[in-house]
């Protein structure tokens, strides 16, 4: 089951090694990479993009489509939080081959009374308060261990200021109980989002439903994550609402009805990032197809971030993007605020750079502007210094970043605290350095529960590629396929899941 809690991760801040939870699921042995790369496949819809439409579907005027939505721990506990909320959700059969797509019937009131499991996602801690507030009736929150550590206290606060009443026993954090009135009074408040975007992001989406609308201003000297408000932004205004940013770290959105929609999600572009990043590992190509002509997500600045470390990016007139790499990292020195989502990829690469390749010393790389990583699903800076060193590597903690110096890389374990970024950072790694196994790769369900498949499939192991899948159902019937599918190795979720929408 996707929302359960897959693994409790650590309940704690302090990073890596003797005091790993015991073991009762094997590690996984990350493929080793000698070949270069050539794989071109497509990716599952996107985390942040999949939460905001739900949620904006769910306070719409009307009924509404998602097309291609993700389907991962993120965005299950995402709609189970709006169904809590009496929202209507169903899977509509779709040709997607990463699932259904979901129809969605906003309830007439939202409804209380009910409980919200977070899980670790930040979207759904962060989103769904602003709503549990329209609701009538006590919403109690609560997700994982680490959840519980995630920062909540500026947009408790900022509901409070805007009328919300929010019981949290002065924890500022998981668990919490907003008691809905029905209504929200909304207006002007100020809130510091220099931990998260997602305060300002999760005003916002709900904003059009406050009875004054909403005007948050930003009082904090940094401000994390840009391209995510935007993408907020876009998301308003795309369903008639007039949301607009008056000055830098200021935004309104005025009251009024949220129109239905029936939309395409496009692909994740951040979880494009370890995939994209292991064509340069391995000196070959790997391409992404359905890439987005033009988007608000913060993964399309890895066609520029990206070559920083060597790479060549080139995008083809049906919009695919392909990495090209010739096998030696180059050191960088990065400084990506905004980008912070894509930090835990682009630090193993600079791991790989230290480590140096055939017969090339390892290079020196910084990577600062990122100090808000440290709350997302674990102390992610504490967390990649540690498994970094684990390794034998040599990377220290910046007050905002992160350091990595010359050393070379052995195999050992790679422990993921429950962090699905973490876990694909490991996998990158381990495809240049023999024998390192990723503690936890299925917390990789967060938001990619196809990475350990789709890894094995870049690589050319296992399982079935679309069009493998296409020419054996034109040979076989989809019947002759299920029937046969032990001799194919299985099928693997994508391949099932084509199947099924077939
Ligand atoms: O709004 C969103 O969908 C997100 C905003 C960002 O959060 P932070 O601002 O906390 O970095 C990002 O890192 C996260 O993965 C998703
Ligand atoms: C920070 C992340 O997630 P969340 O939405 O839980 O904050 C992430 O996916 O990198």
């Amino acid at each position: 089951m996707l929302i359960g809690k897959m693994n409790p991760g650590k309940d704690g801040d302090e990073a890596r090694s003797g005091d790993a939870l015991p073991e009762t699921i094997p590690h996984w042995p990350a493929p080793h990479g000698t070949n270069a790369l050539n794989a071109h496949f497509a990716l599952p819809g996107s985390k942040s993009l999949t939460g905001r439409e739900l949620i904006l579907a769910a306070l719409a005027d009307g009924p509404g489509t998602l097309r291609a939505p993700l389907h991962s721990r993120d965005s299950a506990l995402m709609v189970e939080a709006l169904r809590a909320l009496g929202t209507e959700i169903t899977e509509l059969p779709s040709k997607n081959p990463f699932g259904a797509d979901f129809r969605v019937v906003p309830a007439p009131e939202l409804t209380g009374s009910t409980s919200i499991e977070c899980g670790l996602a930040g979207t759904v801690m962060r989103f769904v308060p602003p709503l549990a507030a329209l609701a009538l009736g006590p919403v109690a929150f609560d997700g994982d261990p680490y959840a519980r550590k995630r920062p909540m206290r500026p947009l408790l606060d900022a509901l409070r200021a805007l009328g919300a009443d929010v019981a949290d026993e002065g924890r500022g954090a998981l668990p919490f109980t907003v008691h809905g009135a029905g209504a929200l009074h909304g207006g002007r408040v100020e809130i510091d989002a220099s931990l998260s975007s997602q305060f300002v992001s999760a005003l916002l989406l709900a904003g059009p439903r406050f009875t004054e609308g909403v005007h948050v201003v930003h009082t904090g000297e940094r401000l994390p994550s840009v391209p995510h408000i935007e993408m907020t932004l876009a998301a308003l205004r795309a369903r008639g609402v007039d949301a607009s940013s008056p000055a830098p770290g200021e935004w309104r959105v005025a009251p009024g009805p949220i129109g239905a929609l029936d939309t395409t999600i496009e692909p994740d572009l951040s979880n494009a990032a370890p995939f994209l990043a292991a064509a340069l590992v391995t000196g070959g190509r790997v391409t992404i197809s359905d890439w987005p002509a033009s988007t608000t997500q913060v993964g399309d600045q890895l066609r520029t971030l990206l070559p920083a470390f060597g790479a060549e990016i080139t995008v083809a007139a049906d919009g695919a993007v392909t990495a090209h790499g010739d096998g030696v990292l180059r050191g960088v020195h990065l400084d990506i605020p905004e980008a912070g989502e894509l930090a835990p990829t682009l630090i193993g690469l600079a791991a790989l750079a230290a480590h140096g390749s055939d017969g090339t010393d390892g290079v020196a790389s910084e990577i600062t502007g990122i100090g808000h990583i440290r709350h997302h699903e674990t102390d992610r800076i504490a967390a990649l210094v540690a498994e970094i060193r684990g390794l034998g590597g040599d990377a220290e903690e910046l007050p905002d970043g992160i350091r990595v110096s010359p050393a070379a890389l052995h195999g050992g374990v790679w422990q993921s605290y429950a962090d699905h970024r973490m876990a694909t950072t490991g996998a990158l790694i381990g495809l240049r350095v023999p024998g390192v196994e990723v503690e936890d790769i299925a917390c990789t369900s967060k938001t990619l529960p196809e990475f350990p498949e789709l890894w094995q499939r870049m690589l050319g192991i296992g399982a079935a590629t679309e069009g493998e899948m296409i020419d054996a159902v034109a040979v076989m019937g989809v019947e002759g396929v299920q029937a046969a599918s032990p001799l194919l190795g299985g099928l693997g979720r994508a391949a099932r899941s084509f199947l099924e929408g077939l």
